[in-house]
């Protein structure tokens, strides 16, 4: 396939600034939110239902009870094993899928109580990008139609004015906009990406949720995107919502590090405090003995066993079966989420006992 080379090498020194976000307002706040999934029934089940017998749908607790806020101007970084909901929990943070329990506030006001126009806003302004930008780019659209389309859509630039527009946006996502008529197919991994990343600021967002937007990248070129999310965030003052499996991506962009286990937030602190004097168990086995060069390839290299099925978790604190210091109260407690030093909050019953 013929692509085009990546048009700017960077640097690939990575340079997140750490602003104090502590006192700003949240953008979003999720408060007690669930989200669970009945599992799908096959051919012969949904005939029975459908006839009125009673059939056992299994049910996926997705998420389960999630406090969470991201405040205006900060990075935070979710954090979490494959399974333990966090592409969920992004999506409703996103306002594009609704919880089965609790409350979605954004800007202070319940997602579902927003008018029509009020809903649209929240929707464009909070924007998400995906590891796979390929699937979500139209093969048949050239990218400046890619980029363009929404905000003329939207009106956010007049016709006249839409050519000029989608240069800029290219621009800032490090595309040359001479390439603007070429097709989605005719370029790079990380062009790509860019190119998802210049229709989703063409519509002026002021948060980003990035879904292990850098994951199916090159190394070099992972660095390439995530200099650019922090450039962007200095140039147009964004926050991010940063959804990853690696806890190398994060440690290096984050403000405040939010750790999932099987749906729950079980640790969440300043991104330095995490990687210092991490609290949680889970944590502390992610982070177990993985030398910081390493931590890239061996981000749970700690953890030793399976993670249970979310279909059936374990009671208590989920951990519990993995957990080297598990004592009876895990098994049948959950644990709260509670404040062990100021911005720093573990859900482990050993917090209790010391
Ligand atoms: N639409 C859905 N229907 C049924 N189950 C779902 C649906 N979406 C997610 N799940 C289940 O919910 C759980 C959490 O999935 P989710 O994708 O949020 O986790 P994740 O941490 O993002 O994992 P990964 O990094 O592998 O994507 C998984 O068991 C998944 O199979």
């Amino acid at each position: 396939m013929n692509t085009v080379p990546e048009a700017r090498p960077m640097d690939v020194v990575l340079d997140a600034p750490r602003a104090a976000a502590q006192d700003a307002p949240p953008i979003v706040e999720l408060r007690g939110v669930s989200r669970r999934f009945a599992t799908s029934l096959d051919f012969a089940a949904k005939l029975a239902k459908r006839l009125g017998v009673k059939v056992r749908e299994d049910v996926v607790h997705a998420v389960d009870g999630v406090n969470l806020s991201v405040r205006k101007g900060e990075v935070v970084g979710l954090v979490g094993e494959s399974g333990c909901g966090k592409s969920t929990l992004g999506r409703m943070v996103a306002g594009i899928m609704p919880p089965t329990d609790g409350t979605v506030l954004w800007h202070g006001r319940d997602l579902k109580a927003l008018s029509g126009a009020e809903a649209r806003q929240a929707k464009l302004r909070t924007q998400m990008i995906f590891q796979d930008p390929y699937a979500s780019l139209n093969p048949r659209l050239k990218v400046a139609e890619i980029v363009g389309e929404a905000p003329a859509f939207h009106g956010l630039v007049g016709r006249g004015g839409l050519d000029d527009y989608v240069d800029e946006q290219l621009r800032r996502a490090g595309l040359d906009p001479a390439l603007k008529r070429r097709y989605p197919h005719q370029f790079s991994g990380g062009q790509r990406q860019r190119i998802g990343i210049a229709r989703a600021l063409a519509v002026q967002p002021d948060f980003l949720v990035c879904d292990e937007a850098v994951a199916a990248l090159d190394v070099s070129i992972q660095a390439q995107i995530l200099n650019l999310f922090m450039k962007l965030r200095r140039e147009l003052d964004l926050t991010y919502l940063f959804i990853s499996h690696d806890l190398g991506v994060v440690e290096h962009l984050s403000d405040r590090v939010v750790i999932m286990y099987l749906g729950r937030v079980v640790e969440e602190a300043p991104a330095e405090e995490v990687f210092a004097r991490p609290n949680h168990p889970y944590t502390r086995a992610l982070l177990a003995e993985v030398p910081r060069i390493e931590a890239r390839k061996r981000a749970f290299a700690g953890v030793k066993g399976e993670i249970p099925s979310p279909l059936n978790p374990p009671p208590g604190c989920h951990f519990h079966p993995r957990c080297p210091h598990a004592f009876d109260r895990c098994r049948v407690e959950r644990p709260a989420l509670r404040e062990i030093a100021p911005g720093h909050r573990s859900a482990c019953h050993l917090n209790d006992a010391a």
